[in-house]
């Protein structure tokens, strides 16, 4: 559902080189020859295949430090430990906050979770009210005029439970508790500073709590996505997805039969069973991840681990991933581009932002989104997953090869045809090709 975004602050430069362009990867229309492609649009794609290398790692570039008087520094200066900053800036501070809080946001929506699901155990979506736009809007993510509204009381004060049971528990996260438990009138005003609208200029963070609203509901796979985006450019992205199983392969499982499967043999404290919480900062080369904080334990820095995207760059042996729903992406339209590319795989259909924790994560080389004509792509739903993705090695970029454009508002406004993100240059390249091959005959 909808992205609540945080207010603004000052603006700042974003200072880091960028890693995908190092990589061979385009960061900017300027990184590409400009092509005109069919229909008059401006392309940003190469007009010959890059080479069939594995996306490769800047290595050194980014560090986890642990030290004595702090657990956890992020250091991404390309100095390696305490290397010279050269007045570049490391967003430690940022994200270390963002993965606290995203931590905390996950526990909390897997209490919803489990609440709507205890309420109606049969479809899978109690406590649901629907928007006007039909979309499913769930306690984890009310907005602030139905929950100030008369009709609103009653689930204002579900809210307001919901977050002081989560905030009592923030020392376990490292984050302080407020002294006394927030009100109605607190959590409403927190809520309401959640006003900017983007843009080109300044500093904000973009945040969608719930992202993946059907899967939320149904017990399924759902996201938690916060992005930093510095003057219309995201630099840094965190991504919760607490039911995203440590096996991939588990993902094809239903995911009450998980559930039914986490009771028999519950996860232990720290172990990597379900629930993870991805991070990563452009222009750091690296991506990380870290298990979900589970009820008993304790967020532990020490849990990180790079993560890295597939090697795989031959077609028969790589896998797409794209929406469960048809009517959010054309199954049709991708089982075509599937086809003339060489894709065997079966294609790998999961909600929310789960699909770019997959292809970072190296599950999955692949996601493939066209939306029907007319929809216009929130930036909440893609800010985090792509800067994940980019500095896990991998690339982003609309149907036309151009990346994708945070500085214009709320909208991926002038987004080319539909979302394509891939482990590596050639593999998007080839899908690039078969896009334009086979668009005019489409009926999207
Ligand atoms: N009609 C239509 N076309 C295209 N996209 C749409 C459409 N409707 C919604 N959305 C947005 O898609 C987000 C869900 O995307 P998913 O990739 O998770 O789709 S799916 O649920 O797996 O089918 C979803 O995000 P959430 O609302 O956070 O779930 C929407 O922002
Ligand atoms: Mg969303």
């Amino acid at each position: 559902m909808g992205g609540l975004r945080l207010s603004a602050w000052a603006a700042a430069p974003s200072p880091c080189p960028s890693s995908a362009t190092a990589r061979g990867f385009p960061r900017s229309p300027s990184d590409w020859r400009g092509l005109r492609g069919r229909r008059g649009r401006s392309r940003c794609a190469p007009s010959s295949p890059p080479s069939a290398s594995p996306a490769l790692s800047l290595g050194a570039a980014g560090r986890l430090r642990v030290g004595a008087d702090r657990e956890w520094l992020w250091d991404c200066r390309g100095g390696g430990l305490g290397g010279g900053g050269g007045g570049k800036k490391d967003y430690a501070k940022e994200m270390e906050a963002a993965v606290r809080v995203v931590q905390v946001a996950c526990t909390l929506c897997q209490r919803v979770q489990d609440s709507l699901l205890l309420a109606d155990p049969g479809s899978g979506s109690g406590g649901v009210h629907s928007k006007l736009d039909r979309s499913p809007v769930t306690v984890a993510e009310e907005d602030d005029k139905t929950l100030s509204s008369s009709d609103g009381t009653a689930l204002l004060e579900s809210v307001v439970a919901a977050v002081n049971g989560c905030l009592v528990e923030a020392p376990k996260y490292g984050l302080r508790s407020p002294e006394k438990d927030l009100g109605p009138h607190d959590v409403l005003q927190a809520i309401r500073k959640c006003s900017s609208t983007g843009g080109p200029k300044g500093r904000f963070w973009v945040l969608d709590p719930v992202d993946g609203t059907l899967g939320f509901v149904r017990g399924d796979q759902y996201a938690i996505a916060l992005a930093l985006i510095e003057d219309g450019e995201v630099v840094l992205g965190v991504l919760g997805c607490p039911n995203y199983p440590m096996k991939k392969e588990w993902l094809n499982y239903h995911q009450r039969y998980y559930r039914l499967m986490s009771k028999v043999a519950p996860p232990t404290s720290g172990s990597w069973n379900k629930g993870c919480v991805m991070y990563a900062h452009k222009g750091c080369g690296q991506a990380w991840m870290q298990p979900l904080v589970h009820d008993f334990g304790m967020l532990s820095w020490h849990n990180s681990r790079e993560v890295q995207v597939s090697s795989v760059s031959d077609p028969v042996s790589a896998t797409f991933c794209e929406p469960v729903e048809k009517a959010n992406s054309s199954h049709s339209f991708t089982a075509g581009l599937a086809h003339s590319v060489g894709l065997r795989n079966q294609p790998l259909r999961v909600y929310s932002m789960v699909k770019y924790a997959a292809i970072a994560r190296g599950d999955a080389e692949i996601f493939m989104k066209f939306a029907r004509a007319g929809y216009k792509e929130k930036i909440w739903d893609h800010a985090a997953g792509v800067v994940i993705i980019q500095e896990a090695g991998g690339v982003v970029t609309d149907a036309g090869g151009c990346p994708l454009d945070f500085s214009r508002g709320v909208y991926l406004e002038g987004l080319d045809r539909g979302i394509i993100a891939c482990s590596g240059a050639l593999l998007h390249w080839r899908i690039l090709q078969a896009v334009d091959a086979s668009w005019n005959s489409s009926t999207l």
